[in-house]
């Protein structure tokens, strides 16, 4: 039985295809069933045609029983089912593109150019390794030194500021620096849609795909951007597969782990979560305090009369805490007012001249004490906010506790869960994603969150 002038496979798929969608729900037929063709049925072997090799394997993973089931089912048993790429949405165009011998005859490079703006600054050489971020750092390299590297997304995540743009800008630094050929091409999420859009409409879709998919490494930093935008998760979510069929290298960044980005489909979460998914924890006191010993060493350079007296960085390194971006910040604002006024750093100056940044610093905010404000807030009590009972009126502040316990502390979901009497962390991402969803359609939790927010921080 084969496809090409037969119609009875066409016909026996189509059959099969209203059965699977029952069975396997419109979500997941769409996602994965519906790009599939039957191409032929012989000798016990299904041949099913697939768009990309990452699609084939998805299915076998998942849906091989059923497929073989209904194919029994709609009496064409088979034993074994074979997948065939078909070819990639644009085979010949990415093809040509990648094969061609000067950059200066495809657009594709000026087209990279334009979107990468890579900061000088943020090389290997000026990133400062710590507990917190040696897995993160190692990966990073592993992929800058081009060698095959055996995981295909590296995803990193962490709160903000903690160097992840860093690294994902030192790779695309000693990428270039290594070879100049590379097509290593660096945006945001928030580039990569507007590019995207700007596509649609001027009707250059072509244009895009070749841009994307003739790259050798894609990195995008802030994924958790295209989050409940369906048409460019659906886009992104084929340059994905199109680039990892190539064995192009993907570098992702955002303020989350995959599976605690609300509003994802779920094929892209499994699709985010298949390489490495490496955490970047916040910095301990040793690396906030190699940080600026680096960051001052590069000012030295460039102003040979810079003095800083003796504990400041100590004291900077142990006050300033929140993240190594406003610890970064704290220093350039202490060297320019102590180059103003032709002084030395001291401790003096560096309290009166951060005033506000080491107020803020020394405000923590503890899960417990916001346990504790949300419980007097809707007038219940705590054993009840942290307890078992699913009343309402006690489970809706109970997840407004656990969104602000994420959004505010660094705590792990794990430990979050272990203070919300032992839950466990998929019921604090089940909490946290359902006041986000409400956040945006109901104002008095909008109201409540933004009421806690300050009385915590004040
Ligand atoms: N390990 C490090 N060594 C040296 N500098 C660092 C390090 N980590 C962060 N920085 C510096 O801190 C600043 C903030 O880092 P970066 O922008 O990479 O953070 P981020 O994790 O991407 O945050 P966001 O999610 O807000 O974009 C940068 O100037 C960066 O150079």
């Amino acid at each position: 039985m084969h496809a090409d002038g037969d119609e009875s496979v066409d016909a026996l798929w189509t059959r099969c295809r209203a059965t699977l969608r029952e069975r396997v729900g419109t979500g997941s037929f769409q996602s994965w069933i519906s790009p599939l063709r039957l191409a032929s049925i012989e000798g016990g072997v299904a041949t099913l045609t697939v768009p990309t090799a990452f699609l084939g394997s998805y299915v076998a993973r998942n849906f091989q029983e059923a497929i073989l089931a209904v194919l029994d089912e709609a009496g064409a048993p088979a034993t074994r089912l074979i997948f065939t790429p078909q070819g990639r949405a644009i085979p010949q165009a990415a093809t040509a593109l990648a094969e061609a011998p000067a950059p200066a005859a495809h657009p594709e490079p000026a087209a990279a150019e334009e979107t990468m703006r890579l900061d000088p600054r943020l090389t290997f050489d000026r990133f400062v390794v710590g507990k917190s971020n040696e897995l993160a750092y190692a990966a990073a390299r592993r992929i800058a030194e081009g060698n095959a590297v055996g995981f295909n997304p590296l995803f990193l995540h962490g709160g903000v500021g903690l160097g992840k743009t860093h690294l994902m800008q030192a790779i695309a630094h000693e990428m270039r620096a290594r070879n100049p050929q590379a097509r290593v091409l660096y945006l945001s999420a928030e580039q990569f849609m507007i590019r995207f859009v700007t596509a649609l409409r001027d009707r250059k879709m072509m244009d895009f795909k070749q841009v994307f998919r003739a790259v050798d490494v894609l990195m995008v930093d802030d994924i958790q951007f295209i989050a409940g935008k369906d048409s460019t998760q659906e886009e992104f979510f084929h340059t994905f597969n199109a680039l990892v069929d190539q064995g192009k290298q993907i570098v992702l960044t955002a303020d989350r782990s995959p599976v605690e980005i609300a509003a994802l489909e779920e094929r892209v979460t499994s699709r985010l979560q298949s390489g490495l998914v490496v955490q970047v924890n916040p910095a301990d006191y040793e690396l906030r305090l190699g940080v600026l010993q680096s960051k001052v060493a590069v000012a030295r350079a460039a102003d040979p009369s810079l003095r800083i007296a003796e504990g400041v960085l100590d004291f900077l390194a142990a006050r300033v805490t929140s993240n190594l971006r406003v610890l970064e910040g704290a220093l350039t604002r202490l060297c320019a007012q102590a180059s103003l006024v032709g002084r030395e750093i001291t401790l003096d100056l560096a309290r009166d001249c951060l005033g506000d940044v080491l107020r803020a610093s020394d405000r923590k905010v503890s899960v417990e004490e916001i346990q504790r404000k949300v419980a007097e807030h809707y007038h219940i009590r705590l054993a009840d906010l942290i307890g078992p009972k699913r009343l309402r009126s006690f489970a809706r502040p109970r997840q407004v506790a656990m969104y602000l316990a994420k959004t505010m502390t660094s705590r792990s979901l794990p430990d979050i869960g272990r203070r919300f009497g032992g839950r466990d962390h998929t019921t604090i991402i089940h909490g946290v994603r359902k006041i986000e969803e409400l956040m945006g359609i109901d104002s008095q939790i909008a109201d409540d969150l933004d009421l806690l927010r300050r009385a915590l921080e004040s």
